[in-house]
């Protein structure tokens, strides 16, 4: 009797691990970005090494790029030589090595979580692996999908194997229904404050049950983003109809019959009713309300009504001095500076449809500098055409080239120095979003809802106006 994780991790297992050695795993997709591949491709260089199957590897750049419109002159407005670097070394290594790369003027390039779901790349049953910590992303299609490290990424490159310790399998099973102000953003902020930072280490989450079932194909990639935040090495979902459809007809995925004979395939990934876990949570999505984090970590987190917990740790008081924040006290009216809406968790389609809702017929407050950058060109140009992003523009945001941007801040775009941020992406971390800024983490309809209230506000409070009939 066997876990999904099982049965994917058995059907790639090259090698079983020893007491000496880890497992070695076959990987079905490698995606690659700018950031973690520069010192893998040279040591392939030095080495004299071919990267061994680039048609199983997929690139694109995201984290370094500008997200304001190109000079007069057709350069871009990078942030600095070192940022632009990444992104001219990005483009020649691909050239050498004969990957293919969704670059530039591709219409296809996005943050690489984003990306791979939307070209069909990301598959049931697959091992993917990329240079980066938020790959679980990719397990809401039950896919079993691991960050790794720089070395790790040349090791792939090199020989299309990883080397892996066999995790531990950890079930989260979310029972009810998730009352309507309550998103997926809000579940996954929920559940990390259950586990803990760190009560997932070393383990794979599955995430099962009637609330998991009920959410979309972006609401499960949000929940599965976050599984790092968690400390998980993985997270994923058994696939399903929902999953099927989803990847139905997008450019990478199987066509005609070969699609149907790979969901007849796919029906075979899930736990087998009496498989066992090592470990297994409950949770009651009844319990969920908008959830905002009010700390230094992702862990940290409350209702948006609720008040901050009072110090009761060194490193609670620690978290609080840094945000600027009162023990025992509400975050509903703390003043906002900046909105950020966008990242790999929540810069798909259903989240920009979720902020415009909240700011058709509104304004953001003249104090907030609201930016809304869509997760990849496709999400850009389908928001286009819904006339999301002339919303977004009437309300005073500003409206952005697809890329990581402010979710870590590596491309310039910034949040001052005791700023506060309302944010929809994954991490609080002192710093993350530019020197001394505060993060608060929200759903796309809270941050909406904070952009237009100029505080912290609750997005019960901001609900879609209704057009009145001419
Ligand atoms: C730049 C990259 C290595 C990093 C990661 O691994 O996650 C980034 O994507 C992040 O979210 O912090
Ligand atoms: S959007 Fe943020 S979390 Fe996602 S890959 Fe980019 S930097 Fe990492």
């Amino acid at each position: 009797m066997k876990t999904i994780i099982d049965k994917i991790w058995d059907a790639h297992c090259v090698r079983p691990e020893s007491d000496d050695a880890p497992a070695v795993l076959y990987v079905d997709l490698h995606l690659v970005h700018e950031v973690t591949t520069p010192q893998a491709f040279d040591e392939l260089r030095a080495r004299g090494l071919a990267v061994r199957r680039p048609e199983r590897t997929l690139a694109t750049l995201d984290h370094s790029t500008p997200t304001l419109p190109a000079n007069p002159d057709g350069t871009l407005p990078y942030k600095d030589a070192a940022t632009r670097n990444q992104v001219d070394t990005m483009l020649a290594n691909c050239r050498e090595f004969g990957i293919t790369l969704h670059g530039f003027d591709s219409g296809q390039r996005g943050i690489v979580h984003v990306m791979g779901p939307e070209l069909g790349a990301t598959q049931p049953g697959m091992t993917i692996v990329c240079g980066d910590s938020h790959t679980a992303t990719h397990g809401a299609f039950g896919a079993l999908a691991f960050g790794i490290g720089t070395t790790e990424v040349g090791h792939v490159l090199a020989t299309q194997c990883l080397l892996q310790r066999r995790p531990k399998t950890l079930a989260v099973t979310v029972n009810g229904t998730l009352p309507p102000e309550a998103t997926a953003k809000d579940l996954i902020l929920h559940i990390i404050g259950v586990l803990g930072m760190d009560g997932g280490t070393g383990h794979v989450i599955e995430y099962r049950g009637e609330a998991i079932r009920a959410l979309s194909m972006e609401g499960r990639m949000t929940v599965c983003n976050m599984s790092i935040e968690a400390g998980a090495r993985a997270g994923l979902i058994a696939p399903d109809e929902v999953t099927f459809a989803y990847l139905r007809g997008r450019p990478n995925a199987p066509q005609g019959a070969d699609f149907d004979a790979a969901v007849a395939c796919w029906k075979q990934l899930v736990s087998d009713p009496d498989a066992r876990y090592d470990r297994e949570v409950v949770i009651d999505a009844a319990d969920v309300r908008p959830t905002v984090t009010w700390g230094t970590n992702p862990g940290q987190v409350i209702a948006v009504d609720q008040h901050v917990p009072a110090q009761r740790t060194a490193a609670a008081a620690r978290s609080l001095s840094y945000m600027g924040f009162d023990g025992d006290a509400p975050l509903l009216g703390r003043k906002v500076d900046v909105v950020f809406v966008g990242s790999c968790t929540n810069g798909r389609i259903e989240d920009l449809r979720a902020v415009a809702g909240v700011l058709r017929g509104r304004k953001v407050a003249s104090h907030v500098r609201m930016l809304v950058v869509p997760g990849s060109e496709a999400v850009k140009r389908q928001a286009e055409a819904e006339g999301i992003h002339t919303v977004i523009l009437a309300a005073g945001a500003q409206w952005r080239e697809p890329g990581c941007s402010m979710c870590l801040a590596m491309n310039g775009d910034e949040v001052g120095a005791g700023e506060l941020c309302v944010s929809t992406s994954n991490r609080n971390f002192e710093g993350r979003q530019g020197k001394g800024a505060r993060t608060v983490l929200a759903s796309p309809a809270t941050a909406a809802a904070c952009a237009v209230a100029g505080v912290i506000a609750d997005p019960r409070q901001y609900p879609p106006l209704v057009e009145e009939a001419a």
